[in-house]
């Protein structure tokens, strides 16, 4: 259940009011999510999505925010923030930072075919190319700076050989980031986080991104290597996917063809992905916060794709 914070109908009718979206007709608390409190909002004049942040602050939110309004300015569907009349997407409801968005249409597609992997590289392609030009920079904070400071946290927790694998494949990524085909690799606003659950679809066609509040400064091969390691891996054996990571690669490179150095490095930034979300899993599971709102995933399932990605390493000219 994700209504950590009450919202009464009078209060979210006067947000709506304030942002020109019509008079309030129903508000309905999200069941999903883990983070955010999240209400549906449908007013006279459409349906939003009221969401107040129970963890990011002030100071973070206006990047994601601005990203998201950027980009649905391109044309990438994702959630519109919509503006009062003073131009502010950022709000307060309830004592919490709050803002209201688009509603997209149609859901996750949990169990998807090499034609959903197609669209979600194809419209990652287009969202990094759409975001190059987005003016404000703030970097993903869970990149090679947090991973080197939570790696000492989480390896008490794990048997000799998971700490054995853990400290030489952050040897492995620290190198890799030294190197100068890394210093080449594009970089620009990335999701990060862009899972089979942050992506709708509506049958075969795909109708949003949402839940950009892992985004950051970092390079593309990342994005694409988070979403290659989620959309093109089975469940629950973490074992690649050769059609669906075809589908997904040939799609993102017809858009924005990948440069040498992000063909060189694919195998290495699949496994920084694997690595990523095995640490930050780790870190939830065993550390989880004060009054914690997170229901941990399971950290063992990034440890058998790291594990594949070092002993199946997949080249890119495999794929494309
Ligand atoms: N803009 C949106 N349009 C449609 N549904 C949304 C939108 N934002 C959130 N949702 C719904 O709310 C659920 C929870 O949102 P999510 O961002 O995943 O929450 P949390 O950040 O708490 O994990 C999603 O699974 C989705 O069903
Ligand atoms: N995708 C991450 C967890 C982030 O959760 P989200 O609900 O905010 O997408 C994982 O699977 O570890």
């Amino acid at each position: 259940m994700a209504v950590f914070t009450e919202v009464t109908p009078s209060q979210a009718d006067s947000l709506m009011q304030s942002l020109n979206l019509g008079t309030l007709t129903e508000l309905r608390g999200i069941e999903g999510g883990i983070e955010n409190t999240n209400y549906f909002a449908t007013t006279d004049q459409g349906e939003y999505v009221l969401t107040l942040f129970e963890r990011l602050t002030q100071e973070q939110l206006p990047f994601y925010l601005y990203l998201m309004k950027h980009l649905a300015g391109q044309g990438i569907p994702v959630p519109d923030p919509a503006a009062n009349r003073d131009g502010d997407i950022l709000h307060t409801v309830s004592g919490k930072p709050a803002a209201v968005v688009s509603k997209l249409a149609g859901k996750s597609q949990l169990q998807p075919q090499a034609v959903h992997s197609a669209a979600v590289g194809d419209m990652l392609a287009r969202m990094h190319l759409a975001g190059a030009d987005y003016n404000r920079s703030q970097p993903n904070l869970r990149a090679l700076p947090w991973w080197n400071e939570t790696v000492p946290v989480v390896l008490p927790y794990l048997d000799e050989a998971q700490a054995a694998l853990l400290r030489s494949e952050l040897a492995f990524q620290n190198h890799t980031a030294n190197t100068a085909a890394y210093a080449a690799l594009p970089r620009g606003p990335v999701h990060a986080d862009l899972f089979r659950d942050n992506v709708m679809f509506d049958g075969e066609q795909l109708t949003g991104f949402f839940d950009f509040y892992f985004a950051g400064v970092d390079t593309w091969l990342f994005d694409l290597a988070v979403c290659l390691n989620d959309w093109c891996i089975d469940l629950p054996t973490g074992v690649h996917h050769n059609e669906r990571a075809q589908a997904m690669l040939k799609a993102y490179n017809q858009v924005r063809p990948l440069s040498g150095a992000e063909r060189e490095l694919l195998p290495a930034l699949l496994r920084a992905g694997a690595l990523r979300f095995w640490i930050s899993r780790l870190w939830d599971y065993h550390l989880p916060r004060e009054a914690s709102m997170l229901k941990p995933h399971d950290p063992t399932h990034f440890e058998r794709v790291l594990r594949g990605r070092i002993q199946h390493p997949v080249s890119a000219s495999a794929l494309i």
